[in-house]
């Protein structure tokens, strides 16, 4: 089996290229595949393949493009959306020579994704309406409750814009969170906003724990921090792997930032 490994400002994946949908990838083959030691490593596997091949065909925009982001978590389970795996995905589309430069709809399980490639290398996506419904709360490892807002960005968030920095926030478990309020499960981020437009996040991840950084939850981030100043409005959110750039406005969130392909090779059998 072929593989690439990418990254987005250090949200890495394992890239299993599978243009005719011939792979049958289980729960527990993703998880070997993303173990640090035993494995290659990484916070989830993108399994590209051709939307007319999927085993099971995808309806609505989600069939818009022509390839299809097959997303995963390190443990194994399944994910509606990744913003910076849609980002790393078309970079590695366009390094394959799968698509030629230009803007590349990208079918996700939350629909399609306009992805471009900036004049510096940078890639951006489009990534459609977030949903704020509503407030919530998680209970983190130390025993503290953070409350914060819940947003869906194609997948569950609750993000928490907290009045101190979040380096000493505790992450080291999954924060508890309210079955009723996320009854998928959700991926949880501490904000705080350290300027004008700029915030630091770090984020505990649903299915992958906590990762040095997650597109999705940066938007939320953004969101929430936005709150009743509305938009327009364009937030630096810095990570521990580095930053992006949120764009909201009416028509919805841009998340610009690096995305890069670092190896590729062949994963041996067994
Ligand atoms: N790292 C991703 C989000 C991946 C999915 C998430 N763990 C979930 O289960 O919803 C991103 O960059 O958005």
């Amino acid at each position: 089996m072929r593989f690439a490994k990418g990254h987005g400002t250090e949200n890495d994946f394992v890239i299993l290229p599978d243009p005719d949908g011939a792979l049958d990838l289980s729960a527990d083959q993703v998880a070997r595949l993303c173990d640090r030691r035993a494995g290659i490593g990484g916070d989830g596997v993108l399994r590209v393949v051709r939307t007319a091949a999927l085993e099971e065909p995808v309806t609505g925009t989600a069939a818009d493009g022509e390839w299809f982001m097959d997303y995963r978590n390190a443990d194994g389970s399944i994910a509606e959306m990744c913003g910076n795996g849609v980002r790393v995905f078309a970079r590695y589309l366009l390094h394959a020579g799968l698509v030629d430069k230009g803007p590349i709809t990208v079918g996700t399980r939350a629909g399609a994704r306009r992805v471009e490639v900036e004049p510096d290398g940078d890639i951006t996506v489009d990534m459609g309406l977030p949903e704020v419904l509503g407030t919530g709360a998680a209970r983190l490892a130390g025993g503290e409750e953070v409350r914060g807002v819940r947003i869906s960005v194609g997948n569950p968030h609750l993000a928490c814009v907290l009045d101190r920095p979040v380096a000493g926030v505790d992450l080291s478990a999954a924060p508890e969170l309210d079955p009723e309020e996320f009854p998928e499960g959700g991926n949880v981020e501490v904000v705080a906003e350290t300027g004008p437009g700029t915030l630091d996040m770090r984020v505990y991840e649903r299915g992958s724990g906590e990762t040095r950084s997650c597109g999705t939850g940066i938007v939320a981030a953004a969101v929430a921090a936005t709150g009743a100043a509305g938009t327009p409005a364009t937030w630096r959110v810095r990570v521990p792997g580095g930053e992006c750039v949120v764009f909201l406005d009416a028509r919805g969130a841009r998340l610009r930032g690096p995305a890069v392909i670092v190896a590729e090779g062949e994963v041996h059998p067994g």
